[in-house]
């Protein structure tokens, strides 16, 4: 690319945002010119505004530190410094959804980490290896909102990344049941130990929301485009538990599977390791060279051995076995912030300028 699109982050101060900003750092396509928050943030340098609440494990860096935070309110401010945005602001879901939109209007391309316009019908909210195909339903988002370059997409929530791969690698086998139990880490929440010292040594059987994202987002997904919409599939049936437990990054899935057509352990693992998709093949900055891999050993994916497997951007599958009740069991696991959010998001907007829908303005 000749020239970097200039990027703006809104939401810039919080865990995702500091994500977005230190995933950037050096990004051959994208530039972080422009950051954006809440009021009271407004005006301070970045570095400022975060203070000690740079939760990242690489230093912030010296690129943004001086940027000044811009109110992510002033839409129009903001929108005249970029070619896009990502969004990871923290509003309530109302809020978010008119804010997204307000941006759009303004002919900004909006990439959001959030789950509020997940079901809005023509929003397209993808994995790129996955469903890089939804991002068709933009052109009838656009006449809806008036635009010609501006328009939202979304990733779906970070608690799906860590089995609904399998379900695409495994479709021509029909996935008809799941039965699925995620171990999610804290960074989830936003949180560390630190700031939520009540985790170290804890689980915490709820997670407000989680389990009907959990259950339903896979199948926006595997869902098809009808009509400017995206249409869900009807399969499989999930259902979900999901368990906070005291880890700082990587959410961990445990998964029963019954199939239309059980195929063998081989066959399966054999479609977990060739499956490739968008990113691969056009060879995207951020994308994974391999997407799954398969861990043979019994005490594999760990999330201390593996959650950084591909730079945080794969996702880690192993103890594949027959069940007694269900066809299949296996665990899966993924990097919750990086594949799970910033870097998911980070994937969309690289596979939506490699397509055209994404331009310096
Ligand atoms: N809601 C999730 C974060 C995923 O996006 C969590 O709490 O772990």
């Amino acid at each position: 690319m000749e020239q970097k699109l200039r990027v703006g982050i809104l939401g810039a101060t919080g865990m995702v945002g500091q994500r977005f900003i230190s995933l950037l750092e050096n990004h051959p396509w994208f530039e972080v010119v422009t950051v954006a928050a809440s009021p009271r943030s407004a005006g301070k340098t970045y570095e400022e505004a975060v203070g000690g609440r740079w939760k990242m494990d690489t230093p912030m860096p010296e690129a943004v530190k001086k940027l000044t935070v811009l109110n992510v309110n002033e839409v129009e401010k903001v929108a005249a410094t970029v070619d896009f945005v990502f969004s990871a602001v923290d509003m309530t879901k109302e809020e978010i959804k008119a804010i997204e939109e307000e941006y759009a209007k303004t002919e900004t391309p909006v990439v959001s980490n959030n789950s509020a316009h997940r079901w809005t019908p023509d929003v397209p909210m993808v994995v790129p290896e996955i469903n890089p195909e939804h991002f068709d339903v933009i052109e009838s988002q656009k006449k809806r909102l008036g635009t010609t370059r501006g328009f939202i997409a979304v990733k779906p929530n970070c608690s799906i990344q860590s089995y609904a791969p399998c379900l695409a690698a495994w479709k021509e086998f029909g996935p008809k049941e799941l039965v699925v139990t995620t171990y999610q880490a804290i960074s989830g929440a936003g949180k560390t130990f630190k700031d939520w010292p009540e985790m170290d040594g804890n689980i915490i059987p709820y997670i407000g929301g989680e389990e009907e994202k959990s259950e339903k987002e896979p199948l926006r997904v595997l869902g098809r485009v009808e009509n400017g919409e995206i249409v869900m599939a009807d399969a499989p049936k999930i259902t979900c538990q999901c368990v906070r437990v005291p880890v700082l990054n990587g959410h961990t899935a445990a998964v029963f599977i019954n199939f239309e057509k059980k195929p063998s352990k081989e066959e399966l693992i054999e479609k977990l390791v060739s499956f490739r998709g968008f990113p691969q093949e056009a060879d995207l900055p951020s994308a994974p060279k391999q997407f799954i891999q398969y861990l043979e050993e019994d005490n594999r994916p760990q999330v201390s051995l593996d959650v950084d497997y591909e730079r945080g951007m794969g996702v880690s599958i192993g103890r594949l076995r027959e069940d007694s009740i269900y066809d299949y069991k296996f665990i899966g696991l993924s990097h919750n912030t990086v594949r799970g959010a910033a870097g998911g998001a980070v994937l969309c907007a690289e596979t939506l300028t490699a397509k055209g829908f994404i331009q310096a303005k």
